[in-house]
């Protein structure tokens, strides 16, 4: 929350500048229901910068109107009030605030990375709004625009211990949260102020603010605040599309927010690199050097399509995995173990299955405790995933019971592998505290399909085989491997 001081440091900073007269008319036009046509033209006309901007603005392609606006009249009358109006806050807002130069020789604020970012989300929010084929795309620009100005207003008030914050964190979140910390308020919260202070209207002040909290489910769809909050996380990817976490934090918002998936995303940076170089001209900035935009921007539609793949995979890993050890569950294995087998007879090749089991680990539980128990189960899974084929399948079969199938592997190759995880278990040598370690080892069934094909009808038969190998492992005194045999 903003304190007292904080608010005597905005309401009395002697840097802050002023809205030009013509802003400050715009928006008490925006607040107008019934402002006159004819005093919006007269006033926006005495501004020849501003009305040659918002003419232009009403004859790019951003508009996709069939007529030319000659004069702001025109522009009404194509355009309507209430798009001219905003289209012309968008202007007059920045065109101050785009030059401000800050105190302080070691002020380390980037106005030009600052600005470059605004327009980028400005754009973004844009662009989203077009593909939802929402009615109020000017309205999403100009929150866009000035959704961050919480951030420029920290540095004009404060430089130089908004600097130190500032440069904390390159993540937008942290900074929200380091500011709250330093500071009693985040930019947010600041920025919040400063627009009300400016009498701009409550429903975009209020977007602004509200797209910096974390999505709730009632806010959830295609709103103001929800395209507000994914442009920030579209325009940082935009500008740095090579950026890992950029791709990651982007398909979270958008996941959250609006329910996008990965391909409407792709639609909607296409609309932006529709709208890029209209809306770099009418800010006179650059986003993206020209010549390399459609290279960066075609590669990272690819990253983007293979981090949403990834993730897919990982959710799917995490439906397939066991919690604790991370080898595959039961469920997993029945279903490899079936396909493989029927691949198996289908084209007579091998196949090997073996059970692995701790031996006396009830001892270890009961010596150690669970915690321990469990870190070491966790400790055997990593030791034998280092040393099979990633075709290879481990999974949990039971508490402390361990299953791997092994395709296209015979009984020969499958000998030397699985005495050497029965080696290497046993070599495992667990600390538990400063005066103890923990040994382990595990007895061994072992069953092949390809040299006892005829003894195996179905996959069971498989495991059943392996089972019983492993049932005389225990009984031949435990450490060992034994091969299931007919006779
Ligand atoms: N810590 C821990 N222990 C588990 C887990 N799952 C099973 N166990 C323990 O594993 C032990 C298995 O005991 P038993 O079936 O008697 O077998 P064992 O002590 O390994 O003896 P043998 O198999 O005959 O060599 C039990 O104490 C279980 O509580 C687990 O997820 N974590």
């Amino acid at each position: 929350m903003i304190d007292d001081a904080l608010k005597r440091r905005l309401d009395f900073c002697a840097t802050l500048p002023s809205l030009p007269a013509i802003a400050v008319k715009i928006i008490e036009m925006a607040n107008d229901p019934d402002a006159d046509i004819g005093a919006i033209c007269k006033y926006i006309s005495l501004d020849p910068v501003l009305s040659a901007k918002l003419l232009r603005t009403a004859n790019t392609p951003l508009y996709k109107s069939r007529r030319v606006a000659t004069n702001i009249r025109q522009a009404v009358s194509i355009l309507g009030t209430h798009t001219v109006l905003v289209i012309a806050l968008s202007f007059s807002l920045t065109s101050s605030l785009i030059k401000i130069a800050l105190p302080g020789q070691n002020c380390a604020f980037d106005n030009n990375g600052f600005w470059r970012r605004s327009i980028a989300t400005a754009l973004a929010s844009r662009a989203l709004g077009e593909k939802l084929e929402l009615n109020f795309l000017d309205d999403l620009f100009l929150a866009g625009l000035i959704q961050e100005i919480g951030i420029l207003t920290f540095w004009i008030i404060m430089p130089e211990e908004y600097g130190k914050v500032f440069a904390s964190t390159t993540d937008h979140d942290t900074l929200l949260i380091n500011e709250r910390e330093a500071f009693g308020a985040g930019h947010d919260e600041l920025g919040y102020a400063l627009l009300k202070k400016w009498h701009i209207p409550d429903y975009i002040a209020l977007s602004c603010i509200n797209s910096h909290s974390q999505p709730e489910p009632k806010n959830i769809g295609p709103t103001l605040q929800a395209c507000l909050a994914v442009s920030r996380y579209l325009a940082d990817y935009f500008l740095y599309p090579h950026d890992a976490e950029k791709i990651a934090a982007l398909n979270q918002a958008a996941q959250n927010w609006l329910g996008f998936d990965t391909n409407v995303l792709i639609d909607v940076i296409k609309i932006m690199e529709v709208g890029l170089s209209t809306v770099e001209d009418l800010f006179e900035m650059t986003l993206h050097n020209s010549s390399e935009v459609n290279g960066i921007l075609a590669e990272a539609k690819e990253l983007l399509l293979i981090h949403s793949l990834s993730r897919a995979k990982d959710l799917e890993d995490k439906t397939q995995r066991d919690g604790l050890t991370g080898a595959y569950n039961r469920t997993y294995f029945d279903e490899t173990l079936r396909r493989e087998f029927n691949l198996a007879t289908q084209y007579n090749l091998p196949l090997t299955v073996a059970i692995i089991d701790l031996d006396h680990f009830k001892r270890v539980n009961d010596t150690y405790g669970h915690v321990a128990g469990d870190s070491l189960l966790a400790t055997v899974v990593k030791t034998i995933f280092d040393q099979i084929r990633q075709d290879d399948t481990l999974s949990r079969y039971g508490g402390e019971e361990f299953a791997l199938i092994l395709p296209g592997t015979p009984l020969s190759a499958a000998r030397n592998l699985i005495v050497r995880l029965k080696d290497s278990i046993a070599a495992i040598a667990y600390k538990f505290d400063s005066s103890s370690t923990i040994h382990i080892t595990a007895s061994i069934g072992v069953a092949s399909f390809y040299e006892n094909a005829a003894f195996f009808h179905d996959a069971k038969d498989l495991i059943k085989a392996a089972d019983s190998a492993l049932y005389a492992a225990k009984h031949a005194g435990r450490n060992q491997v034994i091969e299931w045999s007919p006779d």
